[in-house]
């Protein structure tokens, strides 16, 4: 069952000087019931905007267009996300249909409220729980979820360290059990032990009915989870594809994203020569081009996304097929 499809998701930035910051370029993909897809690529690609275009967080100078269904329990009517107002986004899908585990969690939680109201609120809101033996209960179970301290439940936002703040966040965005969880770098912060405890949380609350899209600049916690991987480059989509032959053999098939594995300090350790273009200024072609080994007249197109891939001469031979899967994991590898 397709618990999110979104279609040419585009979204744009109205700039009082420049030209439109063009932030998420006709972006689809579908999300299965069960599936954790993880978004990835270099900072400023436009990951967190089509999380936040997903939720009806854009500011006041977003255009959108596109579509993203985000499917009805039972017999309930399917969401348009991108077309639904304000008032249903409010009331019936945040939360209850789709959860987020926010970029910056310390700026989502209110300054004034300990974790534990914050917690006890969204409880309360989201599960009908009532009764004070009941909530805290309740409360605390939420908490232990993410191995969030309960010692620590009394304290305010900025009483938390940067990792104590996205595990609270975390415990947040579990609360409703949504069917769609959108989790933009849960692990940031976290030191790798913890970082494992809590994509396997996320990965266990997908379980089989609910769908996860884990945006993450940490390639072995998606190595970890991922049924497929998405990455994303200038706002696109440049590849997608299964998780085991996008971390193990054959490999990614898209320039970037070679690039983008060859740059872990466990493989080659060389970063992408470079930087991305700036979103006001795109080129009309494959944005990667100027970048790119391989390019050539050809790029100067727009490669469309086909069976996956946008490029015009990807890899046919993958560098090192010989790679074992999971090597992204493999202590010096
Ligand atoms: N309100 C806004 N007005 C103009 N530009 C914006 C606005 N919000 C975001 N952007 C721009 O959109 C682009 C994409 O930002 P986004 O936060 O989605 O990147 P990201 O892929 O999540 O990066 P990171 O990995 O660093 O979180 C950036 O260039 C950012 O500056
Ligand atoms: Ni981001």
């Amino acid at each position: 069952m397709t618990v999110l499809s979104v279609r040419g998701l585009t979204v744009r930035f109205r700039m009082r000087e420049s030209a439109p910051v063009r932030a998420v370029t006709d972006v689809s993909f579908d999300l299965a019931a069960g599936e954790c897809l993880a978004l990835v690529g270099e900072s400023g690609c436009g990951k967190s905007v089509l999380a936040s275009a997903l939720l009806g967080l854009l500011p006041g100078n977003a255009e959108t267009a596109g579509s993203a269904l985000l499917a009805g329990a039972g017999d309930e009517a399917a969401t348009d996300l991108i077309a639904a107002d304000e008032a249903t986004l409010a009331r019936a899908v945040r939360g209850r249909r789709a959860g987020l585990v926010p970029q910056s969690p310390a700026a989502h939680l209110t300054p004034v409220r300990t974790v534990r109201a914050h917690l006890t609120e969204t409880v309360r809101r989201l599960t009908g729980t009532r009764g004070r033996d009941a909530l805290r209960t309740a409360t605390e179970s939420a908490a232990a979820r993410v191995s969030f301290p309960a010692g620590h439940l009394d304290r305010h936002p900025h009483e938390l360290s940067g990792g104590l703040a996205q595990r609270a966040a975390t415990a947040l965005a579990l609360v409703g059990d949504a069917p769609l969880l959108l989790a933009d770098e849960p692990t940031t912060g976290l030191d790798r032990d913890l970082v494992e405890r809590t994509v396997d949380e996320l990965r266990r609350h997908t379980g089989s009915t609910r769908a996860l899209l884990m945006i993450t600049h940490d390639l072995a916690a998606a190595a970890r989870i991922a049924d497929r991987v998405a990455v994303m480059y200038a706002g696109r989509l440049v590849e997608i594809a299964g998780a085991d032959a996008f971390f193990g053999a054959p490999g990614p098939r898209h320039p970037y994203a070679r690039g983008l594995l060859d740059a872990l300090p466990e493989r080659a350790f060389r970063p992408v020569p470079g930087r991305p273009p700036e979103l006001a200024a795109l080129p009309e072609g494959c944005a990667f081009a100027a970048r790119c080994a391989r390019a050539d007249a050809a790029c100067a197109a727009q490669p469309p996304l086909a069976d996956g891939l946008a490029c015009h001469h990807p890899d046919a031979a993958p560098a090192d097929a010989t790679r074992p899967p999971q090597a992204v994991e493999a202590p010096g590898a």
